[in-house]
């Protein structure tokens, strides 16, 4: 299937006006100043950095290597009143197709370690850490706590800003596991400029939701308490995890995605109403509702932002005029559509 459709309204989708001011000459100077003048780069094309591969060019591009790389470029970009947007595996983020005014700081800061302490593990992680690989070294050391989340993409800011969550081990599978099972703590630079610990009671885990949804606190780094666990059964979570999702969600490889594009509707399911409404398969442009489940936008290798945006807005609509239940994007829009 496919369609025309007329250009969306930002209102449609919740993405950020469209009016944003380009970065000057001036600003680039000051940045690369402070960061280094070969680490700032001009006019990088963000898509590559998305699991949409979707995204037009951020004016400048930095890549923080460390947690300490991270606070001197966040530190920058508010003291020189720049524009900017931290960005993790780029999982659950459309970029516009004209790309980002301001600089994009990319966090690859990647170290991690863990502390044993008699039955317990402290696994410390900058914040760029990707939850694979830091799971994958848990499991391989024989600690429990995270290997729940395999298979989702996700820097440990990123699941720590959302409260990541997974399905409990099968067969049972009786309830949502979240990240905040096994934070510690973590350190953040606060919107007011302090670089502090702080724990969970800061945090406000939510589902979908922490403190970090509602102000301007980046996390540097996380803690995480695990247990010794039983190194088969652990293998058979990753294995059984990766089954599940494989089974019924798109391969990123194959078929680039953000994941679940609405929020959840909690008893009814924001998927099963875009399929009930008939438009599982459905293709705008290079967008499409994946043939497998209804509640992810897949591209197809030639999709625009604005594709993926008109869909999204279609979806809302058939499933509005059919079930007057009204569908919330949960991606994050950035940048210029
Ligand atoms: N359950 C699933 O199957 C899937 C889940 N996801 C979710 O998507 C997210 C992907 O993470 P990731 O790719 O790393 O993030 P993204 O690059 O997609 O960024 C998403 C948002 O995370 C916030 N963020 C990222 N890093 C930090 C940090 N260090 N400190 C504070 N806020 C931060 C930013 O919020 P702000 O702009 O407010 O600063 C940003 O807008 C995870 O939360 C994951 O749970 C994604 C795909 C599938
Ligand atoms: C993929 C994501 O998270 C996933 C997470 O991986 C899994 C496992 O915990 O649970 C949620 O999926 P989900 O498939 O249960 O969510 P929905 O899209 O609301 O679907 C609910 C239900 O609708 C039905 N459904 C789904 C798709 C479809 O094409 N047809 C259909 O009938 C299924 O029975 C499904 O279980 C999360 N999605 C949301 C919106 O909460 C993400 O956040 O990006």
């Amino acid at each position: 299937m496919t369609s025309t459709l007329p250009a969306v309204s930002d209102a449609a989708t919740g993405a950020a006006p469209t009016t944003a001011t380009p970065l000057t000459d001036d600003q680039l100077d000051a940045l690369r100043g402070r960061l280094g003048a070969d680490r700032v780069r001009r006019g990088v094309r963000l898509a590559q950095y998305t699991s949409f591969r979707i995204g037009g060019p951020a004016d400048a591009l930095y890549t923080a290597r460390s947690a300490d790389e991270l606070e001197a470029a966040i530190r920058a970009a508010r003291e020189l009143g720049i524009p900017h947007f931290l960005l993790g595996l780029g999982a659950n983020i459309l970029v516009g197709d004209r790309g980002f005014r301001g600089l994009v700081i990319r966090n690859a800061a990647r170290h991690f370690r863990i502390r044993p302490e008699g039955d317990t593990g402290h696994l410390w992680a900058e914040s760029g850490a990707i939850m694979q690989d830091i799971i994958l070294e848990a499991v391989e050391r024989g600690w429990s706590g995270i290997e729940h989340y395999i298979g989702i993409p996700s820097t440990v800011g990123g699941a720590i800003w959302q409260n990541l969550h997974f399905l409990s081990p099968a067969p049972e599978r009786e309830r949502t596991m979240f990240i905040a099972e096994a934070f510690e703590s973590c350190e953040i630079l606060s919107e007011e400029g302090e670089r502090k610990v702080v724990d969970a009671d800061y945090v406000q885990f939510g589902y979908d939701d922490t403190v970090f949804h509602h102000r301007r606190d980046i996390v540097l780094s996380a803690t995480f308490r695990l247990q010794k666990g039983d190194p088969d059964r652990l293998h058979r979570i990753l294995h059984e995890n990766l089954s599940w999702r494989g089974a019924r969600h798109p391969w990123l490889q194959i078929h680039p995605s953000a994941g679940s594009i609405f929020k959840k509707i909690e008893g009814v399911g924001a998927g099963r109403l875009v399929d009930q409404a008939g438009l599982k398969g459905h293709r705008h442009g290079g967008a499409q509702i994946s043939p497998m489940h209804a509640n992810i936008v897949v591209n197809r290798g030639s999709a625009t932002a604005k594709d993926v945006r008109e869909l999204i807005a279609l979806a809302q609509r058939a499933v509005e005029e059919k079930f007057g239940q009204r569908l919330e994007p949960e991606i994050g829009f950035i940048g210029e559509f």
